[in-house]
């Protein structure tokens, strides 16, 4: 067995491991990354990328659509092989050897296998060539990202059906989708492939998209059902079966969906599960760590992104690595001690504050902060405002354009604590609604932050106005 002594060991080269690595090699420490998989993680090739570039056909095609005069120019529907071929092109063919580069042109020592914790600041890396004993001086990063949850209806597990996974990397667009979950990932491939040409059937057994304000989703609802997807909210699943070669889902009240292909989005939870947690004392279904990432009980242990289950995004991910790298060679360097400062340069603060998301849907819809039952719920004294997208830049932009834009204002101290909007191509909009969260910009000061006339963006005007301004 080969033995190596490192200052970190990260666990997962997902974007966050990768982040965490980087980071922590620029404050002067040395890195072992170790992956089992594809350097680059989900995101790349299984989400983010490959599901995003699913859309943006789809929705260039509809914005022609959408103004009279290019409206005329569109003569065809979406070329699914030229669809799927870009794809190929974002997830680099499902090939990591540019991050590979990339790791090793940071000064990561990257090595490849599974992962396992044997001890304090001990961790075993087996592969085909055999295993690896690491021991690192500092400090182990957990970031072995999430595993989708698959719900226990019957007959369900003896299927082969689609995970997010195989609906983001499939070769061929089918006939038929059923979708099992009405979240964003759900959300956005139903609209992917009912744009691509399948005749797709979205189940979910509350409201679509219910982590959002209604009226948002309601207007996500709308556009999936302009494409033809077929919305069977609030409805329970009983049961799947195998109706020769073609799934067949068998709902609460009945009635029956039968489809060429079934996907099942019903979230996800943090990989932690053969990692060896146990053997520390530690539950593999989470782990309570503080805002730099550092597990309660092993101070040289930490978490990040998914795998620290409080946000799964990616760019929420890759701020926790920037905070816990730079805690770790804080703490080595004798710099930190004990839990860090709420919104110092190791604190990811804003994981509690000002996380901003983005639904790919057409129309879009973003938001930052919290919606007002989530700040009602943490005790804030807040006011709602809300209204209609309708500014000389939204009618500009398409012809009948729809949206609705939300601010959650703390009347106590009169700054923002959520803002949502939700139309065609907002999501430009949604990094000031960030700053102004995060900054704790005062009302009256964004009183003087003028939109642009005529752009999209005189929502805000609109808001600020509505709200008594
Ligand atoms: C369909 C879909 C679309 C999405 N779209 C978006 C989006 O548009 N924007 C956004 O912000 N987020 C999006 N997300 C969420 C985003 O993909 C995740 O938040 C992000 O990938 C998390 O990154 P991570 O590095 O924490 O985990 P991962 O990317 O999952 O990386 C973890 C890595 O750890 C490795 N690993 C795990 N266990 C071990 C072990 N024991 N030993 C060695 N290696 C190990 C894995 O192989 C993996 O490569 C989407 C998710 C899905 C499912
Ligand atoms: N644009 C983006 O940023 C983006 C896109 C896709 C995914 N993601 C991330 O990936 C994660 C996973 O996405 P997701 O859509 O799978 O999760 P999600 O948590 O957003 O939605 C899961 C949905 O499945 C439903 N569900 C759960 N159990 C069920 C059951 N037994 N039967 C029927 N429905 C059930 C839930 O009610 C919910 O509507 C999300 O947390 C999100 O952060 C982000």
């Amino acid at each position: 067995m080969t033995e190596q002594t490192t200052d970190v060991i990260v666990i997962g080269a997902g974007a966050v491991g990768e982040n965490a690595a980087a980071r922590i090699v620029r404050g002067g420490l040395s890195v072992v990354l170790v992956e089992s998989e594809l350097v680059g993680g989900e995101c790349s090739y299984w989400a983010c990328m490959p599901s995003k570039a699913l859309l943006r056909p789809g929705a260039a095609l509809n914005a022609a659509r959408a103004v009279a005069g290019s409206r005329e120019a569109v003569t065809g529907t979406l070329d699914f092989q030229q669809v799927l071929a870009r794809r190929d092109e974002f997830t680099s063919h499902w090939d990591d050897s540019s991050q590979v580069d990339w790791v090793k042109d940071t000064g990561i020592t990257l090595i490849r296998g599974m992962a396992r914790l044997t001890g304090e600041r001990h961790v075993e890396v087996t592969n085909d060539d055999g295993a690896t004993r690491l021991l690192a001086r500092h400090a182990v990063v957990l970031a072995t990202g999430s595993t989708p949850s698959v719900p226990p209806i019957d007959g369900l597990s003896e299927l082969a059906f689609w995970g997010t996974r195989e609906a983001t990397s499939a070769k061929e667009v089918p006939e038929s989708l059923t979708v099992l979950g009405g979240g964003v990932a759900g959300a956005e491939l139903a609209q992917a492939y009912a744009r691509l040409g399948s005749r797709v059937t979205l189940i979910a057994r509350s409201g679509l998209l219910g982590n959002y304000p209604g009226q948002a989703s309601a207007l996500v609802g709308k556009g999936l059902e302009r494409d033809g997807v077929t919305l069977l909210l609030n409805t329970g699943t009983q049961s799947v079966h195998d109706g020769g070669g073609r799934f067949r889902v068998v709902l609460s009240d009945g009635q029956v969906v039968q489809s060429e292909k079934l996907l099942v989005s019903t979230g996800r939870h943090p990989a932690l599960a053969g990692l060896g947690l146990e053997s520390l004392d530690l539950d593999p279904k989470g782990l309570d760590t503080d805002e730099s990432g550092q597990v309660a009980a092993h101070p040289w242990l930490y978490a990040v992104g998914d795998a620290a289950g409080k946000v799964l995004l990616t760019h929420q991910g890759k701020y926790e690595a920037r905070m816990t790298g730079d805690a770790i060679v804080a703490r080595s360097k004798g710099q930190l001690d004990g839990p860090p400062e709420r919104w110092s340069a190791f604190a990811a603060t804003a994981d509690t504050y000002a996380v901003p998301q983005v639904v790919f849907t057409d129309p879009e819809i973003v938001m930052a902060g919290r919606t007002l039952e989530a700040a009602q719920k943490d005790g804030l004294n807040v006011s709602e405002t809300s209204l209609e997208i309708a500014v000389a830049g939204s009618s500009l932009h398409a012809d009948n354009y729809e949206g609705w834009a939300q601010m959650v204002v703390d009347e106590d101290r009169k700054v923002l604590v959520g803002v949502t909007f939700a139309g065609p191509d907002v999501a430009e909009l949604l990094h000031a609604a960030t700053i102004a969260i995060v900054g704790e910009v005062p009302l009256d000061r964004l009183w003087h932050a003028v939109p642009a006339y005529p752009t999209i963006n005189e929502v805000w005007l609109r808001l600020l106005e509505k709200y008594g301004l």
